[in-house]
Protein backbone atom coordinates (compact mmCIF):
# COMPACT_ATOMS: atom_id res chain seq x y z
CA UNK A 1 0.00 0.00 0.00
CA UNK A 2 1.52 3.86 -0.83
CA UNK A 3 2.33 5.53 1.82
CA UNK A 4 0.32 8.55 3.30
CA UNK A 5 2.91 11.07 2.35
CA UNK A 6 3.13 14.82 1.40
CA UNK A 7 5.11 16.01 -1.90
CA UNK A 8 7.56 18.27 -1.46
CA UNK A 9 7.48 22.16 -3.63
CA UNK A 10 10.35 20.34 -5.59
CA UNK A 11 9.01 16.79 -6.04
CA UNK A 12 5.70 18.62 -7.03
CA UNK A 13 7.32 20.95 -9.76
CA UNK A 14 9.04 17.59 -11.08
CA UNK A 15 5.72 15.63 -11.53
CA UNK A 16 4.36 19.10 -13.43
CA UNK A 17 7.18 18.85 -15.69
CA UNK A 18 6.89 15.39 -16.28
CA UNK A 19 3.14 15.74 -17.04
CA UNK A 20 3.52 18.56 -18.99
CA UNK A 21 5.77 16.66 -21.45
CA UNK A 22 3.74 14.24 -22.24
CA UNK A 23 1.91 17.63 -23.84
CA UNK A 24 4.60 17.80 -26.24
CA UNK A 25 3.60 15.56 -28.93
CA UNK A 26 0.35 18.01 -29.10
CA UNK A 27 2.23 21.28 -29.46
CA UNK A 28 0.35 22.53 -32.56
CA UNK A 29 -3.41 22.18 -31.30
CA UNK A 30 -1.98 23.63 -27.86
CA UNK A 31 -0.58 26.76 -29.72
CA UNK A 32 -4.11 27.10 -31.81
CA UNK A 33 -6.06 26.35 -28.43
CA UNK A 34 -3.86 29.30 -26.73
CA UNK A 35 -4.78 31.47 -29.84
CA UNK A 36 -8.21 30.77 -28.96
CA UNK A 37 -7.76 31.60 -25.93
CA UNK A 38 -6.30 35.06 -26.38
CA UNK A 39 -9.21 36.44 -28.37
CA UNK A 40 -11.56 34.93 -26.07
CA UNK A 41 -9.83 37.15 -23.13
CA UNK A 42 -9.86 40.08 -25.61
CA UNK A 43 -13.66 39.69 -26.20
CA UNK A 44 -14.11 39.58 -22.17
CA UNK A 45 -12.58 42.85 -21.71
CA UNK A 46 -13.44 44.75 -24.08
CA UNK A 47 -17.09 44.50 -23.15
CA UNK A 48 -16.97 46.68 -19.92
CA UNK A 49 -14.80 49.29 -22.17
CA UNK A 50 -17.49 49.54 -24.89
CA UNK A 51 -19.91 50.16 -22.14
CA UNK A 52 -17.84 52.55 -20.29
CA UNK A 53 -17.71 54.40 -23.65
CA UNK A 54 -21.41 54.26 -23.97
CA UNK A 55 -22.13 55.35 -20.77
CA UNK A 56 -19.32 58.47 -20.60
CA UNK A 57 -19.64 59.43 -24.10
CA UNK A 58 -23.68 58.98 -24.38
CA UNK A 59 -25.46 58.53 -21.57
CA UNK A 60 -23.62 60.98 -18.88
CA UNK A 61 -23.19 63.82 -21.61
CA UNK A 62 -27.15 63.62 -22.33
CA UNK A 63 -26.03 62.83 -26.22
CA UNK A 64 -28.14 60.21 -27.20
CA UNK A 65 -27.75 59.60 -30.99
CA UNK A 66 -28.85 56.56 -32.64
CA UNK A 67 -26.48 55.74 -35.48
CA UNK A 68 -23.41 55.45 -33.19
CA UNK A 69 -25.41 54.00 -30.37
CA UNK A 70 -27.00 50.88 -32.42
CA UNK A 71 -22.92 50.85 -33.56
CA UNK A 72 -22.07 50.40 -30.91
CA UNK A 73 -24.47 47.77 -29.49
CA UNK A 74 -23.99 45.67 -32.71
CA UNK A 75 -20.17 45.32 -31.89
CA UNK A 76 -20.89 44.71 -28.44
CA UNK A 77 -23.15 42.21 -29.68
CA UNK A 78 -21.11 40.65 -32.34
CA UNK A 79 -18.23 40.42 -29.97
CA UNK A 80 -20.30 38.54 -27.22
CA UNK A 81 -21.84 36.24 -29.75
CA UNK A 82 -18.07 35.79 -31.59
CA UNK A 83 -16.54 35.10 -27.87
CA UNK A 84 -19.46 32.36 -27.09
CA UNK A 85 -18.30 30.13 -30.26
CA UNK A 86 -14.30 31.22 -29.70
CA UNK A 87 -15.15 29.90 -26.24
CA UNK A 88 -16.39 26.66 -26.76
CA UNK A 89 -14.18 26.08 -29.84
CA UNK A 90 -11.38 26.31 -27.36
CA UNK A 91 -12.72 24.68 -24.56
CA UNK A 92 -13.18 21.78 -27.10
CA UNK A 93 -9.88 21.90 -28.66
CA UNK A 94 -8.36 21.83 -25.00
CA UNK A 95 -10.61 18.92 -23.72
CA UNK A 96 -9.88 17.29 -27.01
CA UNK A 97 -5.67 17.31 -26.35
CA UNK A 98 -6.33 16.87 -22.87
CA UNK A 99 -8.31 13.27 -23.93
CA UNK A 100 -5.15 12.03 -25.80
CA UNK A 101 -2.45 12.66 -23.58
CA UNK A 102 -4.70 10.84 -21.00
CA UNK A 103 -5.16 8.05 -23.76
CA UNK A 104 -1.20 8.09 -24.28
CA UNK A 105 -0.44 7.77 -20.02
CA UNK A 106 -3.34 5.15 -19.73
CA UNK A 107 -1.50 3.32 -22.45
CA UNK A 108 2.07 3.55 -21.02
CA UNK A 109 0.57 2.32 -17.55
CA UNK A 110 -1.23 -0.73 -19.05
CA UNK A 111 1.85 -1.83 -20.83
CA UNK A 112 4.29 -1.28 -17.91
CA UNK A 113 2.04 -3.01 -15.57
CA UNK A 114 2.32 -5.85 -18.25
CA UNK A 115 6.00 -5.47 -18.53
CA UNK A 116 6.56 -6.08 -14.30
CA UNK A 117 7.20 -8.97 -12.99
CA UNK A 118 5.39 -11.02 -10.57
CA UNK A 119 7.85 -9.69 -7.54
CA UNK A 120 5.82 -6.77 -8.16
CA UNK A 121 2.26 -7.82 -8.26
CA UNK A 122 3.39 -10.51 -4.91
CA UNK A 123 4.12 -7.10 -2.84
CA UNK A 124 0.89 -4.64 -4.75
CA UNK A 125 -2.20 -5.40 -3.93
CA UNK A 126 -4.36 -5.79 -7.14
CA UNK A 127 -6.83 -2.79 -6.13
CA UNK A 128 -4.09 -0.65 -5.82
CA UNK A 129 -3.28 -1.30 -9.60
CA UNK A 130 -6.65 -0.93 -10.11
CA UNK A 131 -6.79 2.50 -8.81
CA UNK A 132 -3.46 3.77 -10.38
CA UNK A 133 -4.86 2.56 -14.07
CA UNK A 134 -8.81 3.93 -13.11
CA UNK A 135 -8.71 6.82 -10.64
CA UNK A 136 -5.26 8.22 -10.85
CA UNK A 137 -5.40 8.74 -14.46
CA UNK A 138 -9.08 9.67 -14.50
CA UNK A 139 -7.93 12.54 -11.48
CA UNK A 140 -4.53 13.59 -14.31
CA UNK A 141 -7.62 14.00 -16.76
CA UNK A 142 -9.22 16.71 -14.81
CA UNK A 143 -6.09 17.91 -14.41
CA UNK A 144 -5.58 18.33 -18.12
CA UNK A 145 -9.33 18.84 -19.06
CA UNK A 146 -10.31 21.31 -16.44
CA UNK A 147 -6.91 22.38 -14.04
CA UNK A 148 -4.92 23.68 -17.02
CA UNK A 149 -7.23 25.44 -19.21
CA UNK A 150 -9.00 26.98 -16.27
CA UNK A 151 -5.59 27.93 -15.00
CA UNK A 152 -4.82 29.42 -18.42
CA UNK A 153 -7.82 30.74 -18.98
CA UNK A 154 -7.33 32.28 -15.49
CA UNK A 155 -3.92 34.19 -16.28
CA UNK A 156 -5.03 35.25 -19.60
CA UNK A 157 -7.71 36.87 -18.46
CA UNK A 158 -6.21 38.32 -15.46
CA UNK A 159 -3.22 39.89 -17.66
CA UNK A 160 -6.19 41.21 -20.26
CA UNK A 161 -8.11 43.13 -16.95
CA UNK A 162 -4.92 44.77 -15.39
CA UNK A 163 -4.04 45.31 -19.19
CA UNK A 164 -7.55 47.35 -19.49
CA UNK A 165 -7.50 48.85 -15.79
CA UNK A 166 -3.89 50.31 -16.26
CA UNK A 167 -5.31 51.83 -19.83
CA UNK A 168 -8.53 53.13 -18.18
CA UNK A 169 -7.31 54.85 -14.52
CA UNK A 170 -3.12 53.86 -14.01
CA UNK A 171 -3.96 55.09 -10.31
CA UNK A 172 -6.40 52.77 -9.49
CA UNK A 173 -4.90 49.71 -11.31
CA UNK A 174 -1.76 50.33 -9.38
CA UNK A 175 -4.39 49.76 -6.29
CA UNK A 176 -5.85 46.79 -6.98
CA UNK A 177 -2.30 45.00 -7.78
CA UNK A 178 -2.22 45.77 -3.42
CA UNK A 179 -4.42 42.61 -3.33
CA UNK A 180 -2.31 40.44 -5.76
CA UNK A 181 0.05 39.61 -2.48
CA UNK A 182 -2.69 38.95 -0.98
CA UNK A 183 -4.52 36.55 -2.71
CA UNK A 184 -1.13 34.63 -3.15
CA UNK A 185 -0.94 34.07 0.39
CA UNK A 186 -4.22 32.95 0.61
CA UNK A 187 -3.48 30.38 -2.26
CA UNK A 188 -0.51 29.45 -0.75
CA UNK A 189 -2.25 28.79 2.65
CA UNK A 190 -4.81 26.71 0.47
CA UNK A 191 -2.06 24.67 -0.92
CA UNK A 192 -0.65 23.64 2.01
CA UNK A 193 -3.03 22.76 4.52
CA UNK A 194 -5.22 21.27 1.17
CA UNK A 195 -2.28 18.94 0.20
CA UNK A 196 -2.11 16.69 3.31
CA UNK A 197 -5.95 16.03 3.56
CA UNK A 198 -5.99 15.26 -0.32
CA UNK A 199 -3.28 12.67 0.18
CA UNK A 200 -4.86 11.39 2.87
CA UNK A 201 -8.19 10.94 0.72
CA UNK A 202 -6.64 9.45 -2.12
CA UNK A 203 -4.72 6.66 -0.37
CA UNK A 204 -8.11 5.99 1.78
CA UNK A 205 -9.87 5.89 -1.60
CA UNK A 206 -7.27 3.54 -2.87
CA UNK A 207 -7.18 0.96 0.46
CA UNK A 208 -11.15 1.25 0.02
CA UNK A 209 -10.83 -0.18 -3.45
CA UNK A 210 -7.90 -3.12 -2.30
CA UNK A 211 -10.85 -4.05 0.52
CA UNK A 212 -13.23 -4.44 -2.26
CA UNK A 213 -11.13 -6.20 -4.46
CA UNK A 214 -10.25 -8.34 -2.26
CA UNK A 215 -13.71 -9.03 -0.60
CA UNK A 216 -15.29 -9.89 -3.87
CA UNK A 217 -12.46 -12.47 -4.73
CA UNK A 218 -12.52 -14.17 -1.86
CA UNK A 219 -16.16 -14.49 -1.30
CA UNK A 220 -16.47 -18.08 -1.02
CA UNK A 221 -14.27 -18.27 1.47
CA UNK A 222 -15.66 -15.27 3.99
CA UNK A 223 -19.01 -16.81 3.44
CA UNK A 224 -17.35 -20.16 4.53
CA UNK A 225 -15.44 -19.02 7.43
CA UNK A 226 -18.16 -16.00 8.83
CA UNK A 227 -16.35 -13.46 7.77
CA UNK A 228 -18.77 -11.57 6.59
CA UNK A 229 -19.04 -9.39 9.92
CA UNK A 230 -15.12 -8.83 10.24
CA UNK A 231 -14.83 -7.79 6.66
CA UNK A 232 -17.80 -5.23 7.35
CA UNK A 233 -16.03 -3.95 10.39
CA UNK A 234 -13.03 -3.31 8.46
CA UNK A 235 -14.65 -2.31 5.32
CA UNK A 236 -16.64 0.52 7.67
CA UNK A 237 -13.61 1.51 9.39
CA UNK A 238 -11.80 2.75 6.38
CA UNK A 239 -14.88 4.17 5.33
CA UNK A 240 -15.40 6.26 8.59
CA UNK A 241 -11.67 7.22 8.13
CA UNK A 242 -12.59 7.99 4.50
CA UNK A 243 -15.60 10.41 5.92
CA UNK A 244 -13.16 11.66 8.52
CA UNK A 245 -10.59 12.96 5.95
CA UNK A 246 -13.69 14.32 3.78
CA UNK A 247 -14.88 16.60 6.68
CA UNK A 248 -11.70 17.71 7.15
CA UNK A 249 -11.10 18.65 4.19
CA UNK A 250 -14.75 20.16 3.73
CA UNK A 251 -13.75 22.53 6.19
CA UNK A 252 -10.58 23.57 4.88
CA UNK A 253 -12.45 24.03 1.38
CA UNK A 254 -15.26 26.00 3.38
CA UNK A 255 -12.98 28.60 5.34
CA UNK A 256 -10.10 29.24 2.37
CA UNK A 257 -12.02 28.52 -0.99
CA UNK A 258 -14.78 31.25 -1.27
CA UNK A 259 -15.89 32.81 1.82
CA UNK A 260 -11.43 34.30 1.89
CA UNK A 261 -11.49 35.32 -1.43
CA UNK A 262 -14.66 36.98 -1.02
CA UNK A 263 -13.87 38.53 1.59
CA UNK A 264 -10.84 40.48 -0.38
CA UNK A 265 -13.25 41.13 -3.40
CA UNK A 266 -15.41 43.04 -0.96
CA UNK A 267 -12.19 44.73 0.54
CA UNK A 268 -10.81 45.42 -3.24
CA UNK A 269 -14.54 47.29 -3.88
CA UNK A 270 -15.19 48.96 -1.09
CA UNK A 271 -11.28 50.55 -2.27
CA UNK A 272 -12.27 51.33 -5.00
CA UNK A 273 -15.22 53.04 -4.68
CA UNK A 274 -13.89 55.56 -1.83
CA UNK A 275 -10.99 55.96 -3.62
CA UNK A 276 -13.92 57.63 -6.27
CA UNK A 277 -15.73 59.16 -3.77
CA UNK A 278 -12.50 60.86 -2.28
CA UNK A 279 -10.95 62.03 -6.14
CA UNK A 280 -14.48 63.00 -7.25
CA UNK A 281 -14.27 65.84 -4.42
CA UNK A 282 -11.31 66.92 -6.39
CA UNK A 283 -12.42 66.39 -9.92
CA UNK A 284 -14.84 64.97 -12.06
CA UNK A 285 -14.99 61.41 -12.48
CA UNK A 286 -16.60 59.70 -15.24
CA UNK A 287 -19.05 57.06 -14.03
CA UNK A 288 -18.36 54.58 -16.83
CA UNK A 289 -14.85 54.12 -15.61
CA UNK A 290 -16.23 53.37 -12.38
CA UNK A 291 -18.54 50.99 -13.64
CA UNK A 292 -16.22 49.46 -15.89
CA UNK A 293 -13.58 49.03 -12.60
CA UNK A 294 -16.27 47.10 -10.54
CA UNK A 295 -17.12 45.20 -13.51
CA UNK A 296 -13.42 44.34 -13.69
CA UNK A 297 -12.84 43.65 -10.21
CA UNK A 298 -15.76 41.23 -10.26
CA UNK A 299 -14.53 39.46 -13.03
CA UNK A 300 -10.98 39.37 -11.75
CA UNK A 301 -12.35 37.62 -8.87
CA UNK A 302 -13.87 35.07 -10.00
CA UNK A 303 -10.80 33.45 -12.19
CA UNK A 304 -8.97 33.85 -8.35
CA UNK A 305 -12.55 31.57 -7.07
CA UNK A 306 -12.00 29.04 -9.93
CA UNK A 307 -8.43 28.71 -9.46
CA UNK A 308 -8.56 28.05 -6.23
CA UNK A 309 -11.51 25.73 -6.71
CA UNK A 310 -9.39 24.01 -9.34
CA UNK A 311 -6.41 23.26 -6.89
CA UNK A 312 -8.87 20.78 -4.97
CA UNK A 313 -8.35 18.93 -8.45
CA UNK A 314 -4.70 19.95 -8.98
CA UNK A 315 -3.64 18.75 -5.72
CA UNK A 316 -5.18 15.66 -6.30
CA UNK A 317 -3.63 15.00 -9.51
CA UNK A 318 -0.34 15.86 -8.85
CA UNK A 319 -0.68 13.29 -6.18
CA UNK A 320 -2.44 11.04 -8.67
CA UNK A 321 0.61 11.26 -11.02
CA UNK A 322 3.08 10.71 -8.48
CA UNK A 323 1.86 7.46 -8.10
CA UNK A 324 1.62 6.39 -11.85
CA UNK A 325 4.85 7.97 -12.48
CA UNK A 326 6.49 5.45 -9.52
CA UNK A 327 4.43 2.94 -11.06
CA UNK A 328 5.78 3.84 -14.23
CA UNK A 329 9.39 4.32 -13.04
CA UNK A 330 8.95 0.54 -11.17
CA UNK A 331 12.43 -1.19 -11.67
CA UNK A 332 10.84 -4.88 -10.46
CA UNK A 333 10.60 -5.99 -14.29
CA UNK A 334 9.65 -9.11 -15.54
CA UNK A 335 13.33 -11.26 -16.73
CA UNK A 336 14.67 -9.77 -19.81
CA UNK A 337 15.76 -11.80 -22.38
CA UNK A 338 18.81 -11.16 -24.65
CA UNK A 339 16.45 -12.14 -28.03
CA UNK A 340 19.65 -14.43 -29.60
CA UNK A 341 17.56 -15.28 -33.06
CA UNK A 342 19.98 -18.09 -33.55
CA UNK A 343 18.57 -19.75 -30.16
CA UNK A 344 15.38 -21.88 -31.05
CA UNK A 345 14.44 -25.04 -29.50
CA UNK A 346 13.93 -28.23 -31.17
CA UNK A 347 14.46 -31.26 -28.73
CA UNK A 348 13.12 -29.62 -25.80
CA UNK A 349 15.78 -30.89 -23.79
CA UNK A 350 15.78 -29.16 -20.40
CA UNK A 351 18.83 -29.02 -17.91
CA UNK A 352 19.12 -26.99 -14.12
CA UNK A 353 22.52 -26.57 -13.68
CA UNK A 354 22.99 -25.53 -9.41
CA UNK A 355 20.49 -23.21 -10.06
CA UNK A 356 20.33 -21.25 -6.16
CA UNK A 357 16.95 -18.87 -5.87
CA UNK A 358 15.34 -16.58 -3.74
CA UNK A 359 12.13 -14.13 -4.28
CA UNK A 360 13.63 -11.95 -1.62
CA UNK A 361 17.16 -11.94 -2.31
CA UNK A 362 17.41 -13.50 1.16
CA UNK A 363 16.20 -16.65 1.99
CA UNK A 364 17.19 -19.20 -0.58
CA UNK A 365 13.60 -21.42 -1.41
CA UNK A 366 15.94 -23.29 -4.22
CA UNK A 367 19.64 -24.53 -3.61
CA UNK A 368 21.93 -26.29 -6.03
CA UNK A 369 18.99 -27.34 -8.72
CA UNK A 370 20.85 -29.73 -11.21
CA UNK A 371 18.55 -32.42 -12.98
CA UNK A 372 18.19 -33.13 -16.81
CA UNK A 373 15.00 -33.41 -18.43
CA UNK A 374 15.37 -35.47 -21.93
CA UNK A 375 14.05 -34.88 -25.14
CA UNK A 376 10.12 -36.45 -24.45
CA UNK A 377 11.23 -37.63 -20.89
CA UNK A 378 8.96 -36.88 -17.63
CA UNK A 379 10.28 -35.25 -14.85
CA UNK A 380 7.94 -35.23 -11.81
CA UNK A 381 8.76 -32.91 -9.22
CA UNK A 382 7.53 -34.15 -5.42
CA UNK A 383 7.89 -32.54 -2.10
CA UNK A 384 6.12 -31.31 0.64
CA UNK A 385 4.49 -28.09 0.38
CA UNK A 386 6.57 -25.23 0.55
CA UNK A 387 9.31 -27.45 -1.03
CA UNK A 388 10.08 -25.51 -3.96
CA UNK A 389 8.13 -27.30 -6.25
CA UNK A 390 6.27 -24.24 -8.03
CA UNK A 391 9.22 -22.12 -7.71
CA UNK A 392 10.89 -24.45 -9.88
CA UNK A 393 8.14 -23.65 -12.27
CA UNK A 394 8.01 -20.15 -11.71
CA UNK A 395 11.97 -19.78 -12.46
CA UNK A 396 11.49 -22.26 -15.50
CA UNK A 397 8.83 -19.99 -17.29
CA UNK A 398 10.82 -17.25 -16.46
CA UNK A 399 8.23 -15.54 -14.41
CA UNK A 400 11.37 -14.72 -12.20
CA UNK A 401 14.64 -13.73 -12.70
CA UNK A 402 17.47 -15.72 -10.81
CA UNK A 403 20.66 -15.21 -9.92
CA UNK A 404 23.31 -18.34 -9.46
CA UNK A 405 23.66 -21.30 -11.81
CA UNK A 406 21.70 -21.53 -15.45
CA UNK A 407 19.22 -23.54 -16.92
CA UNK A 408 19.82 -24.38 -20.58
CA UNK A 409 17.14 -25.43 -22.88
CA UNK A 410 18.73 -27.41 -25.78
CA UNK A 411 21.93 -26.56 -24.41
CA UNK A 412 21.40 -23.09 -24.54
CA UNK A 413 20.92 -20.43 -21.57
CA UNK A 414 17.30 -20.00 -21.16
CA UNK A 415 18.16 -16.22 -21.00
CA UNK A 416 19.23 -16.20 -24.66
CA UNK A 417 16.13 -17.51 -25.96
CA UNK A 418 13.45 -14.50 -27.10
CA UNK A 419 10.87 -14.63 -25.13
CA UNK A 420 8.35 -15.84 -27.35
CA UNK A 421 10.19 -18.42 -28.85
CA UNK A 422 9.95 -20.10 -25.10
CA UNK A 423 6.13 -18.99 -24.27
CA UNK A 424 5.42 -20.17 -27.70
CA UNK A 425 7.52 -23.61 -27.35
CA UNK A 426 6.81 -24.16 -23.53
CA UNK A 427 3.18 -24.93 -22.57
CA UNK A 428 1.62 -24.89 -18.97
CA UNK A 429 -0.84 -26.10 -16.95
CA UNK A 430 -1.92 -24.57 -13.38
CA UNK A 431 -3.72 -26.04 -10.53
CA UNK A 432 -6.38 -23.25 -11.09
CA UNK A 433 -6.86 -22.98 -15.09
CA UNK A 434 -8.13 -19.24 -15.66
CA UNK A 435 -10.74 -18.77 -18.15
CA UNK A 436 -11.19 -15.83 -19.66
CA UNK A 437 -14.57 -14.00 -20.29
CA UNK A 438 -15.75 -15.28 -24.08
CA UNK A 439 -16.59 -18.14 -25.49
CA UNK A 440 -14.86 -21.72 -25.25
CA UNK A 441 -13.25 -21.19 -28.81
CA UNK A 442 -11.80 -17.91 -27.72
CA UNK A 443 -10.65 -19.21 -24.44
CA UNK A 444 -9.08 -22.64 -26.42
CA UNK A 445 -7.58 -20.26 -29.18
CA UNK A 446 -6.79 -17.02 -27.11
CA UNK A 447 -6.92 -14.73 -30.60
CA UNK A 448 -4.13 -17.01 -31.50
CA UNK A 449 -5.01 -16.55 -35.25
CA UNK A 450 -2.53 -19.59 -36.66
CA UNK A 451 -5.12 -21.61 -34.77
CA UNK A 452 -8.44 -22.50 -36.96
CA UNK A 453 -11.45 -23.64 -35.65
CA UNK A 454 -10.33 -27.13 -36.80
CA UNK A 455 -7.18 -27.07 -34.46
CA UNK A 456 -9.19 -26.07 -31.68
CA UNK A 457 -11.72 -28.80 -32.23
CA UNK A 458 -8.85 -31.33 -32.75
CA UNK A 459 -7.16 -29.94 -29.37
CA UNK A 460 -10.64 -30.65 -27.58
CA UNK A 461 -10.60 -34.25 -29.01
CA UNK A 462 -7.02 -35.16 -27.66
CA UNK A 463 -7.41 -34.53 -24.66
CA UNK A 464 -11.66 -35.65 -25.31
CA UNK A 465 -12.80 -32.27 -23.54
CA UNK A 466 -15.26 -32.30 -26.52
CA UNK A 467 -17.53 -34.39 -25.33
CA UNK A 468 -18.62 -32.50 -22.78
CA UNK A 469 -18.16 -29.29 -25.10
CA UNK A 470 -20.38 -30.68 -27.88
CA UNK A 471 -23.17 -31.25 -25.29
CA UNK A 472 -23.25 -27.45 -23.96
CA UNK A 473 -26.00 -25.76 -25.89
CA UNK A 474 -23.90 -23.59 -28.04
CA UNK A 475 -21.26 -26.13 -28.08
CA UNK A 476 -17.79 -24.14 -28.86
CA UNK A 477 -19.33 -20.80 -28.65
CA UNK A 478 -20.68 -21.45 -25.67
CA UNK A 479 -19.95 -18.25 -22.95
CA UNK A 480 -17.62 -18.59 -20.47
CA UNK A 481 -18.43 -16.63 -17.76
CA UNK A 482 -15.76 -14.79 -15.69
CA UNK A 483 -13.26 -17.16 -14.39
CA UNK A 484 -14.84 -19.74 -15.82
CA UNK A 485 -17.09 -20.26 -12.45
CA UNK A 486 -20.22 -22.09 -14.11
CA UNK A 487 -17.69 -25.20 -15.79
CA UNK A 488 -16.92 -27.44 -12.92
CA UNK A 489 -13.24 -27.88 -11.89
CA UNK A 490 -12.82 -31.35 -13.86
CA UNK A 491 -13.98 -29.08 -16.81
CA UNK A 492 -11.90 -26.45 -16.75
CA UNK A 493 -8.71 -28.37 -16.43
CA UNK A 494 -9.61 -29.88 -19.88
CA UNK A 495 -10.66 -26.91 -21.61
CA UNK A 496 -6.81 -25.30 -20.12
CA UNK A 497 -5.49 -28.75 -21.54
CA UNK A 498 -6.69 -27.99 -24.72
CA UNK A 499 -5.65 -24.69 -25.07
CA UNK A 500 -2.44 -25.70 -24.30
CA UNK A 501 -2.49 -28.39 -26.64
CA UNK A 502 -4.00 -25.50 -29.50
CA UNK A 503 -0.21 -24.63 -29.37
CA UNK A 504 1.69 -28.12 -29.66
CA UNK A 505 4.26 -26.86 -27.35
CA UNK A 506 7.50 -29.32 -26.93
CA UNK A 507 7.90 -28.86 -23.61
CA UNK A 508 5.13 -29.47 -21.17
CA UNK A 509 5.24 -27.97 -17.80
CA UNK A 510 1.91 -29.31 -15.58
CA UNK A 511 0.88 -28.53 -11.96
CA UNK A 512 -1.23 -31.45 -11.71
CA UNK A 513 -4.52 -30.51 -9.97
CA UNK A 514 -5.35 -31.52 -6.12
CA UNK A 515 -9.25 -30.48 -6.27
CA UNK A 516 -11.48 -33.07 -6.16
CA UNK A 517 -12.80 -34.72 -9.04
CA UNK A 518 -15.20 -37.48 -9.93
CA UNK A 519 -13.14 -40.55 -10.72
CA UNK A 520 -14.80 -40.28 -14.32
CA UNK A 521 -13.21 -37.01 -15.12
CA UNK A 522 -10.44 -37.45 -13.06
CA UNK A 523 -9.91 -41.02 -15.39
CA UNK A 524 -10.69 -38.82 -18.69
CA UNK A 525 -7.59 -36.17 -17.33
CA UNK A 526 -5.56 -38.88 -16.61
CA UNK A 527 -6.07 -39.97 -20.49
CA UNK A 528 -5.50 -36.47 -21.40
CA UNK A 529 -2.34 -35.91 -19.48
CA UNK A 530 -0.95 -39.33 -21.08
CA UNK A 531 -1.87 -38.47 -24.14
CA UNK A 532 -0.17 -34.88 -23.82
CA UNK A 533 3.07 -36.12 -22.72
CA UNK A 534 3.96 -38.31 -25.58
CA UNK A 535 7.15 -36.92 -27.18
CA UNK A 536 6.94 -33.83 -24.91
CA UNK A 537 9.31 -32.91 -22.77
CA UNK A 538 6.99 -32.95 -19.23
CA UNK A 539 8.20 -31.45 -16.13
CA UNK A 540 5.42 -31.96 -13.91
CA UNK A 541 4.59 -31.35 -10.31
CA UNK A 542 2.85 -34.17 -8.95
CA UNK A 543 0.95 -34.07 -5.72
CA UNK A 544 -0.38 -38.10 -5.89
CA UNK A 545 2.43 -40.59 -6.45
CA UNK A 546 -0.06 -42.88 -8.01
CA UNK A 547 -0.14 -40.53 -11.03
CA UNK A 548 3.63 -40.46 -11.84
CA UNK A 549 4.56 -43.93 -11.29
CA UNK A 550 5.89 -43.98 -14.86
CA UNK A 551 8.27 -40.59 -14.92
CA UNK A 552 11.66 -41.34 -16.29
CA UNK A 553 12.72 -39.17 -13.42
CA UNK A 554 11.56 -37.92 -10.21
CA UNK A 555 13.09 -35.85 -7.88
CA UNK A 556 11.88 -35.59 -4.11
CA UNK A 557 12.20 -32.22 -3.09
CA UNK A 558 12.89 -31.28 0.65
CA UNK A 559 13.23 -27.06 1.71
CA UNK A 560 14.66 -26.19 -1.71
CA UNK A 561 17.26 -29.41 -2.29
CA UNK A 562 16.58 -32.12 -3.88
CA UNK A 563 17.16 -34.93 -1.68
CA UNK A 564 16.60 -38.07 -3.91
CA UNK A 565 16.24 -38.95 -7.41
CA UNK A 566 15.66 -41.91 -9.29
CA UNK A 567 12.19 -43.59 -11.03
CA UNK A 568 9.70 -44.97 -9.17
CA UNK A 569 10.96 -48.28 -8.59
CA UNK A 570 14.38 -47.08 -7.50
CA UNK A 571 13.32 -44.68 -5.18
CA UNK A 572 11.23 -47.09 -3.25
CA UNK A 573 14.11 -49.75 -3.26
CA UNK A 574 15.93 -46.40 -1.47
CA UNK A 575 13.37 -46.56 1.60
CA UNK A 576 13.56 -42.65 2.19
CA UNK A 577 11.49 -39.73 1.97
CA UNK A 578 9.46 -40.78 -0.91
CA UNK A 579 9.19 -44.10 0.31
CA UNK A 580 7.41 -43.13 2.98
CA UNK A 581 5.72 -40.67 1.46
CA UNK A 582 4.55 -43.35 -0.95
CA UNK A 583 3.21 -45.64 2.14
CA UNK A 584 1.05 -42.73 3.51
CA UNK A 585 -0.66 -41.74 0.44
CA UNK A 586 -1.83 -45.33 -0.18
CA UNK A 587 -2.12 -45.98 3.60
CA UNK A 588 0.12 -48.46 3.40
CA UNK A 589 2.40 -47.33 6.49
CA UNK A 590 2.13 -49.68 9.67
CA UNK A 591 2.46 -47.21 12.08
CA UNK A 592 1.64 -43.80 10.50
CA UNK A 593 2.30 -41.66 13.36
CA UNK A 594 5.84 -43.34 13.44
CA UNK A 595 6.48 -42.52 9.70
CA UNK A 596 5.33 -38.85 10.65
CA UNK A 597 7.51 -38.87 13.66
CA UNK A 598 10.56 -39.56 11.33
CA UNK A 599 10.05 -36.16 9.56
CA UNK A 600 8.43 -37.21 5.98
N1 LIG B 1 5.85 -15.33 -4.51
C1 LIG B 1 6.56 -15.69 -3.45
N2 LIG B 1 7.22 -14.76 -2.74
C2 LIG B 1 7.96 -15.12 -1.67
N3 LIG B 1 8.10 -16.38 -1.23
C3 LIG B 1 7.45 -17.34 -1.89
C4 LIG B 1 6.64 -17.05 -3.04
N4 LIG B 1 6.12 -18.21 -3.49
C5 LIG B 1 6.58 -19.18 -2.68
N5 LIG B 1 7.37 -18.67 -1.72
C6 LIG B 1 8.10 -19.43 -0.68
O1 LIG B 1 8.99 -20.30 -1.33
C7 LIG B 1 9.02 -21.56 -0.70
C8 LIG B 1 8.72 -22.65 -1.73
O2 LIG B 1 7.40 -22.48 -2.18
P1 LIG B 1 6.79 -23.26 -3.41
O3 LIG B 1 5.51 -22.61 -3.76
O4 LIG B 1 7.81 -23.41 -4.46
O5 LIG B 1 6.50 -24.68 -2.74
P2 LIG B 1 5.70 -25.91 -3.32
O6 LIG B 1 6.57 -27.09 -3.07
O7 LIG B 1 5.29 -25.67 -4.71
O8 LIG B 1 4.46 -25.95 -2.36
P3 LIG B 1 2.94 -26.42 -2.70
O9 LIG B 1 2.97 -27.88 -2.91
O10 LIG B 1 2.21 -26.05 -1.45
O11 LIG B 1 2.50 -25.65 -3.89
C9 LIG B 1 8.01 -21.50 0.42
O12 LIG B 1 8.71 -21.30 1.63
C10 LIG B 1 7.15 -20.31 0.10
O13 LIG B 1 6.76 -19.67 1.29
Amino acid sequence: MDEIRVLSSKEQRKVMFRLIKYAKPHIKPIIFAFLLLCLVTVGEVTGPILIKIFIDDYIAKNNIVAGPIITLAVIYLFIQIANAFLMYLQSLKFQEIALKIIQQLRIDVFSKVQALGLRYFDKTPVGTIVSRVTNDTEAIKEMFVSVLAIFIQSFFLFIGIFAAMFILDVKLAALCLLFLPVLIWIIHMYRKLSSKSFSALRELIGQLNAKLNESLQGMSIIQVFRQEQRMSKEFNDLNSRHYDAGIHNIKINGLLLRPAVDLVHIVAIIIVLSFFGITSMETTIEIGVLYAFVNYISRFFEPVNQVMQQLTFFQQAIVSSARVFKLLDEKELAPQQKNDPQAVIQDGKIEFRNVTFSYDGKQDVLKNITFTANPGETVALVGHTGSGKSSIINILMRFYEFEHGDILIDGKSIKDYDINELRDNMGLVLQDSFLFYGTIKDNIRLHNLNISDEDIKEAAKFVQADKFIEKLPDGYNQQVTERGSTFSSGQRQLLAFARTMATNPKILILDEATANIDTETEEMIQQALEKMREGRTTIVIAHRLSTIQDADLILVLHKGEIVERGNHQQLLAEKGLYYKMYLLQNGLAENIAEVVQHKV
